[in-house]
């Protein structure tokens, strides 16, 4: 089989050095070209010195006519820039996207949480918003595919098969999340130089983060009922990994071991979720450097009321992994292929 010919933009950032990472161990992929900005006319080892013994290309400017020679863009950009990309796409042209651009199904919305009017409108409806084990079997008719947030993966994945049975309350629920500094992009130490960033655990986006859109829409999505609940993010003295804990009220007549059966079931052909035993420690350090997302239920001392906790790999299962794991699907290939 020919292998696809890929770009990946955004290469140099900690997402696109994660998928060039993953990629050149994928047997179906060629790494036709690496795009960036402040980079362009480097080789991409030296924002990653593991990669110096792989012929890699060395980095251009992003132009569509690059297009022509290849089959699949990765965009791991600045919010924005994945729309313009997509008015450019080929009719053979594949693209997926590590962003916001196409996460969100109403450009209204999109104006509302990310501040700016959306570019690329038409494109949102030929898009799919893909979190592989839930919808991944419906990827395959989209050329533009959009992948989830890194804390929304760690949200939805415990959460939606919940809300799809009616097994918990919808009208408060508490997500506290903490993530590794990573998931702030390179900038991170310029954009924190007052936050003593390696001594010191920070909340931010109170309130109004703009991963909340995404939350809502996607729960409300199985739902069809309002969906309440606060998120705080933390930004935490570890590079990698999310932590989120949520708290749930049960639904009358439900029992903790209809959570656990109901994950259990929902996951027990995916190779990346992982349901571990009712009020099991969990860490993030049991998933970084792979592409799962481990969950345990735990009990309170309120037999109504149960704490979930869900660990991924930011630049993973949170990023790169997943956005593989929809090329993955989207080709036929092994959905596990190039990732374990
Ligand atoms: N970090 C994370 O945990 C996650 C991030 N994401 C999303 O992935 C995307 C990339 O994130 P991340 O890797 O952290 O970001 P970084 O800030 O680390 O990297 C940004 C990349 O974009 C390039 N770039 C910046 N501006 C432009 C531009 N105007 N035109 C072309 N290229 C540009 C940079 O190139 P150069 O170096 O050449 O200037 C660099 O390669 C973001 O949208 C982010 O929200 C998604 C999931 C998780
Ligand atoms: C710690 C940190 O700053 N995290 C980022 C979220 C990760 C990210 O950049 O974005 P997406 O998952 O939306 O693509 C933030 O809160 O903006």
């Amino acid at each position: 089989m020919p292998k696809l010919n890929v770009l990946v933009a955004g290469s140099t950032g900690y997402i696109g050095v994660q998928l060039i990472k993953l990629l050149v161990k994928h047997s179906n992929v060629n790494i036709k070209y690496l795009c960036g900005n402040t980079s362009v006319g480097k080789n991409i080892s030296s924002y990653e010195k593991s990669l110096s013994s792989k012929k890699l290309p060395k980095i251009i400017r992003y132009n569509k006519e690059l297009l022509k020679n290849i089959d699949l863009v990765f965009t791991a950009l600045p919010n924005g820039e994945a729309q313009d990309i997509s008015n450019d796409l080929l009719k053979h042209n594949i693209l997926i996207d590590l962003a916001a651009d196409f996460r969100l199904n109403k450009a209204s919305n999109y104006l509302k949480w990310y501040k700016q009017k959306h570019r690329s409108v038409k494109n949102i409806k030929k898009s799919i918003y893909s979190l592989p084990e839930i919808n991944g079997d419906k990827l395959k008719k989209f050329n533009i595919i959009g992948c989830p947030g890194c804390y929304p993966t760690s949200i939805l994945l415990p959460l939606i098969p919940l809300v799809r049975k009616n097994l918990i309350k919808t009208d408060n629920v508490i997500i506290d999340s903490k993530s590794g500094y990573s998931g702030a992009g390179r900038g991170v130490h310029k954009k924190y130089k007052n936050k003593n960033l390696y001594e010191s655990l920070s909340a931010y986006g109170v309130g109004f983060h703009r991963h909340n859109s995404e939350i809502q829409q996607e729960i409300e999505n199985y739902t069809k009922k309002k969906f309440s609940f606060t998120f705080t993010p933390h930004l935490t003295p570890m590079f990698r990994g999310i932590l989120s804990t949520i708290y749930l009220d049960l639904n009358k007549g439900v029992g903790i071991k209809n959570l656990e059966n109901t994950l259990k079931s929902q996951y027990s052909k995916n190779r990346f979720v992982k349901i571990l035993k009712t009020n099991s420690l969990l860490s993030t350090n049991d998933v970084i450097n792979t592409n799962n997302c481990s969950i345990v239920i735990c009990k309170t001392k309120y037999k109504n009321r149960v704490i979930i906790l869900s660990v991924i790999d930011n630049l993973i299962k949170g990023g790169a992994g997943q956005a593989i794991q929809n090329m993955n699907i989207k080709y036929g290939f092994n959905e596990t292929k190039g990732l374990i």
